[in-house]
Parts: C-alpha cells; structure tokens; sequence
C-alpha cells in the first residue's frame, strides 16, 4: 500500500500542492481526477522522486518510500519518456532489462504485450512511426513490462480508441488482481466513474473529494423526478421543497429530508394520478462539478 501524507510543494510563492493525504491499497484502482493545473502531475513526480517535496512524507508498506521501491514502481509520465527513432520492441526489451529480466524473456514478453494491444506487426517499426494513440499504447508497455509492484500512470487512457481503452482496462485489472495499487489520472470522468475502488479529487492543489464512486454519488445532493398523470405545477406553491424544474406533467425538486418523500408522494397522489417519483442520485461527474467550484 502507498500512504501519501500532507504532501506539499511550493513553486517559489505558489503553493501547487497543499497537505495532501490520500492511500492507495494493495489490489485497488485508485482515479485521480481535477482540473488542469490541480496538482496531478506534481503529486505523481514527487511519488517517484522525479521532484521533491516542500514537506510531507510518502509511504510503502507502511515504512518511508525509498528509491529503491521507486525502482521497483511503473511509470508513465506525462512527458512521455521513450526514443522515437529506436525500433519498437528493442526499447521495450531493453527496459525489461534494466530491470534484472533476461534479454530472451524480455524480447517474449515485449512481443506478448505489442500483440495484446494489436501491435505485433510493428514490433520492429520505429516507434514515430506509429499514430500517436499507437505512440500511447507502447508507452503503457513500457511501464509494465517488468511487471512492477505499483503502478503510476499519468493520463493513461487519454488519445486511446475505445480498442485500447478496454485492451488497458484488461491489462490494469490483471495487476490489481495479483494485489498491485494502480494510481492513474484522467478527465474521463465517466471512465473513472466504472473503474475505479476509490477516486481522489484534487483541486487548487487539495483534496476536496476521496471515496469509492458510490459513497461520492451519496455525498452530492439527491434530487427527485415527479412524474404525475396531469399537470405538476401546483409543486411550486410548497414552501417545504425546492422545485428545480417544473414542465408539464414532470417535477424536478429537492427534498430536506428523505421523509419529505412519502409527503410529496401522498400530495401528489391526493391530487390525481402519480406515474413515477424517483431518486436522482448525481453521477460522479456531477459531484466532480460540485466539489471543484
Ligand atoms: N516546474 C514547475 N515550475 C513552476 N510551477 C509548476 C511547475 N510544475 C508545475 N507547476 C505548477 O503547479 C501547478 C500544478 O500543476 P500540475 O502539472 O501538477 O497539474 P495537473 O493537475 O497535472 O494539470 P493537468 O491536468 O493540466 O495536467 C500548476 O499551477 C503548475 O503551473
């Protein structure tokens, strides 16, 4: 498990990074979600010791991160690192290498991993010749091929076709199962919605959101649709909710209590007809708009 603890970095008088904390568990998808210029970045180069703290500390299983479990780590940074002039599958070797792996099972396991991500016929292409979702897709090999004990993936997905974001979804799965913690960051909020155990939510370099997506969609507010079998506007006249939208036979509104929902139910059912009232829990999205304001 990594533990980051109030992590902060300053860039002369800006603060980028501001006591941040958050945990990424063995075996968990860990999304990493904010705005541009949020901190993302900063955050995953301190963990790798690309660039150092101001203050606060970096933890792994449960002792001080050192360079020597760095080493041990996968990493695809956002300046994306790999030679655009060598051959594909040399480079992936030689990484595989470096890291203790022979160079016949280096060149097996390049090889496996260029064909799960349809790229066995280019294995020996240099790698700008490759479109850039290509370029991405041999970037994410190289940041696994010497089957690391702990992923950090900065914009992963971002460029993929929909191919290979389910090649990649396949590929994460697998280390999360053998118990690795995967740290990734992404804008697709839809994507880190369905993947995720846990989502961290940065923004002006802090931690405003951090739970897994169902216990984020609970904590928004909840708002209900009223769909009666004639017109609803008498729910504007109740001073008790909040009519966010009234059209026709259809109410949106906002509740105090979870108990105003049976007294909007009777209301409703007193004058005519009630089709559907339904909960209308935000998705992580909008919670993503709510804590980021
Ligand atoms: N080397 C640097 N020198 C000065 N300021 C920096 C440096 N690196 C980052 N920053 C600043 O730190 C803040 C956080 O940037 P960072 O790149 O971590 O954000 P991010 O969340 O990864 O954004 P994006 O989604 O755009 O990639 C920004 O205000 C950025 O300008």
């Amino acid at each position: 498990m990594l533990q980051v603890e109030q992590l902060t970095r300053c860039f002369g008088d800006a603060l980028a990074v501001d006591e941040v904390s958050f945990e990424v568990p063995d075996g968990h998808l860990v999304g990493f979600v904010g705005g541009n210029g949020a901190g993302k970045t900063t955050i995953m180069r301190m963990i790798m010791g690309v660039l150092a703290q101001s203050s606060g500390s970096m933890r792994w299983e449960g002792q001080e991160l050192t360079a020597s479990d760095r080493r041990d780590f996968g990493y695809m940074p956002e300046e994306r690192g790999l030679y655009p002039k060598q051959s594909i599958v040399e480079q992936l070797a030689y990484l595989a290498q470096l890291h203790g792996v022979s160079r016949p099972e280096a060149r097996d396991r390049a090889h496996e991993l260029l064909s799960r991500f349809s790229l066995a016929e280019r294995a020996k292409d240099k790698l700008e010749t490759l479109s850039l979702g290509n370029q991405q897709r041999v970037q994410i090999i190289a940041a696994v091929i010497s089957r690391p004990t702990m992923l950090i993936l900065d914009e992963p997905f971002s460029g993929l076709d929909p191919a290979a974001v389910d090649d990649m979804v396949v590929l994460l799965r697998e280390f999360t199962a053998a118990g690795v913690p995967v740290l990734f960051s992404s804008h697709q909020l839809d994507l880190v919605e369905r993947l995720c155990d846990r989502i961290v939510i940065l923004a002006r370099g802090r931690v405003v959101a951090d739970g897994d997506a169902e216990q984020l969609r609970r904590s928004g507010t909840i708002r209900h649709r009223l769909v009666a079998g004639t017109d609803v506007g008498w729910v504007r006249d109740l001073d008790w909710l909040q009519a966010i939208d009234v059209s026709g036979n259809t109410a949106i509104v906002q509740l105090a209590s979870e108990a105003d929902t049976d007294r909007l139910l009777t209301e409703a059912m007193r004058r005519g007809s009630v089709r559907e009232l339904a909960e209308l829990v935000p998705s992580v999205a909008d919670i993503y708009r709510e804590v980021t304001r």
